[in-house]
């Protein structure tokens, strides 16, 4: 089938590829030129393993093409995905501006040539919107019969967004309409995996309720670690005993310096101010957020149990990204905590297999390294930021022999505590001294 993906960030791109992958043909378009430039020559712009190689062989093959010319795409498509940015506003919201952007323009075009063609067109919201943004997408669509809409949330992951889309959990379909549910269908036929089959409003809300969720699972470890220190508890070993529990479940149970990324800070936001909207409010949510936001705060204030002073001394930060695999800096844990530590007066050098260049245009007094070993050199503490392998498999007994003073701050929990302790490293974790 035709279709084509409108915005093509980290969703609509991964869209595009999963689709031709498909057997589909797509046509890509956004309105950045460039990036559309670069597709075109099959560089992705974003790290994500397979991706590139997967985009070149579709190039290839003629399975997928680029554009930014919206006409390109709309009148030959069966399905035109909507993938464009929902970025927060001020007040936590997401902004639709680019949204409805595109769907004015893809009613426009389909209203100018109505009667030369009358072929049904669904157009699929895959970008994370409000609860009711389809149904009142919907609405607008009405003097258009040809145009029917269908919520398609995304529950890729970065950094392996290509396998989650051709291996999906679920695929949750949201229509009112069964025509635009029949083309649905038959464009995910090839993948096996739950249907849900509900309306646009579940589906918005699936999508929100899913990101919130594992958002809380998260606060709430983070929430239950800080008591851990306090009592000599390993927060590590507690949520290896919960997770068995199948009603529980082991994933998502990571304490840490708290989520990062374009979508749990931006989607709990969002959530949270249409409760506010609605004049409901949600207090778990409010918190949730608020155990995120100081968790940083919180793993400072611990570093200072064991180096009270800071200022002067020279702290290595390991990984910069927001999580490993990813060279996406959006709402990084590091972001939050490179301003307390310079505030503390203590001197930084920090080392990210990807992001050091993006890290330096913001700081750029920070001493960047080639590797982890030289990022600890003459530091006095090593701190664990972003679970790179590379920064997770360290030979303890070079550290200790390249740090000055021998403390390790396991921000992910993620090093072997044993094996640190072992080379004569002080260690300490998140709720795992
Ligand atoms: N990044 C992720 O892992 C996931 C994101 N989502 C949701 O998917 C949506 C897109 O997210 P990302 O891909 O990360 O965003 P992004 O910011 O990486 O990409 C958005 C793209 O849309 C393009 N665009 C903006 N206005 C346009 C217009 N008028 N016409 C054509 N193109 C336009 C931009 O140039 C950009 O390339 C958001 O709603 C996000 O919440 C959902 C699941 C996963
Ligand atoms: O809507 C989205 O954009 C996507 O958001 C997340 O995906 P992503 O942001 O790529 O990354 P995750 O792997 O979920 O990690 C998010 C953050 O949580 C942190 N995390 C994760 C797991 C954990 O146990 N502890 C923890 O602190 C990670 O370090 C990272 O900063 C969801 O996992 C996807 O299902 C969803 O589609």
């Amino acid at each position: 089938m035709k279709i084509s993906v409108i915005g093509t960030g980290y969703v609509g791109l991964t869209t595009a590829v999963s689709f031709a992958l498909m057997g589909h043909d797509v046509i890509g378009i956004d309105i950045d030129q460039t990036k559309v430039a670069r597709l075109q020559k099959g560089e992705a712009g974003i790290y994500e393993p397979n991706l590139e190689k997967e985009l070149q062989n579709m190039l290839a093959l003629g399975k997928v093409s680029f554009s930014s010319s919206l006409e390109a795409g709309i009148l030959s498509s069966r399905a035109i995905f909507v993938c464009v940015g929902t970025p927060p506003l001020p007040d936590g919201s997401a902004d639709l501006s680019a949204l409805n952007q595109v769907l004015s323009s893809i009613k426009e075009r389909v209203k100018a040539t109505a009667g030369a063609s009358n072929v049904t067109r669904v157009v699929v919201i895959k970008s994370t919107v409000p609860v009711g943004t389809n149904d009142h997408i919907a609405r607008q669509f009405a003097d258009v019969p040809e145009l029917l809409v269908a919520s398609n949330p995304e529950f890729l992951r970065e950094g392996s967004a290509l396998h989650d889309s051709l291996h999906p959990s679920r695929i949750v379909l949201g229509t009112e309409e069964p025509q635009a549910l029949a083309i649905l269908e038959e464009l995910y036929a090839s993948l096996v995996c739950e249907r849900v089959r509900t309306t646009r409003a579940n589906a918005e809300m699936i999508k929100y309720g899913s990101n919130a969720f594992l958002a809380t699972k998260i606060s709430f470890m983070n929430e239950l670690a800080r008591l851990s220190a306090e009592l000599g508890a390993d927060i590590t070993e507690v949520a290896r005993g919960m997770g068995l529990d199948s009603r529980i479940g082991p994933y998502f149970l990571g304490a840490g310096l708290g989520y990062g990324g374009s979508c749990f800070p931006k989607d709990t936001s969002a959530l949270s101010e249409l409760g506010a909207q609605h004049g409901v409010d949600m207090p778990l949510l409010k918190q949730v957020q608020q155990v995120n936001e100081l968790q940083p705060v919180w793993f400072v204030e611990q570093l200072k149990k064991l180096l009270p002073t800071l200022a002067g001394l020279k702290i290595a930060l390991l990984g910069l990204s927001f999580k490993p695999q990813t060279d996406d800096m959006r709402e990084a844990a590091s972001l939050r905590l490179i301003p307390l530590l310079l505030r503390e007066g203590a001197v930084l050098s920090a080392y990210d297999p990807l992001c050091n260049e993006k890290v330096r245009k913001l700081y750029p007094d920070l001493d960047f390294a080639d590797n982890p070993y030289q990022a600890l050199a003459g530091a006095d503490a090593g701190v664990l930021v972003t679970e790179w392998e590379q920064c997770v498999k360290l030979d303890f007994t070079r550290v200790k022999s390249t740090l000055r003073q021998p403390f390790l701050f396991d921000g992910r929990n993620a090093w072997d505590k044993r094996a640190a302790i072992d080379a004569g490293l002080t260690y300490m974790g998140v709720g795992r001294s």
